[in-house]
């Protein structure tokens, strides 16, 4: 399987259990990497048969600066979930990079590496 990725994806959001954090936006940094397979797209040279990461980038983007989470765990596997379901990805990793959040790290944050598997409930239910 080939990958399609984004690296270095920035957006603001709500996230964080501490009072300052509820009040004030934070910048987060994503890298995904989605598996597809690319030899269609190749053949044909044609956008519609390609994983279309300029759509990902807009539709993840949208979805975290509309969110509010607590904690990063949260963010990130709804962040998957978007990108398995949405785009029909059948794996995906994603780092979620928090900079920023504590005086004395350069960064934390959080990877997570999910499947349609995952999601089949959702799945199924989504097409009934
Ligand atoms: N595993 C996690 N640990 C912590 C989180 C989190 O989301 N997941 N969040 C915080 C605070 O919001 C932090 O980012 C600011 O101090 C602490 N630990």
């Amino acid at each position: 399987m080939d990958t399609v990725y984004i690296r270095g994806l920035k957006a603001r959001t709500v996230v964080g259990i501490f009072e300052w954090e509820r009040r004030l936006p934070q910048d987060v940094i994503l890298d995904i990497e989605m598996s597809a397979d690319v030899r269609t797209a190749a053949a044909s040279d044609a956008i519609a048969d390609a994983l279309n990461y300029k759509e990902v980038c807009k539709a993840v983007k949208a979805h975290v600066e509309a969110s509010e989470y607590q904690l990063v765990e949260t963010l990130a596997e709804s962040i998957t979930r978007l990108i398995v379901l949405e785009f029909d990805v059948p794996r995906v990793s994603l780092v979620l990079n928090k900079k920023g959040a504590l005086t004395d790290a350069a960064d934390v944050g959080i990877r997570i590496e999910r499947g349609r598997e995952d999601y089949a409930d959702v799945s199924q239910a989504e097409a009934s």
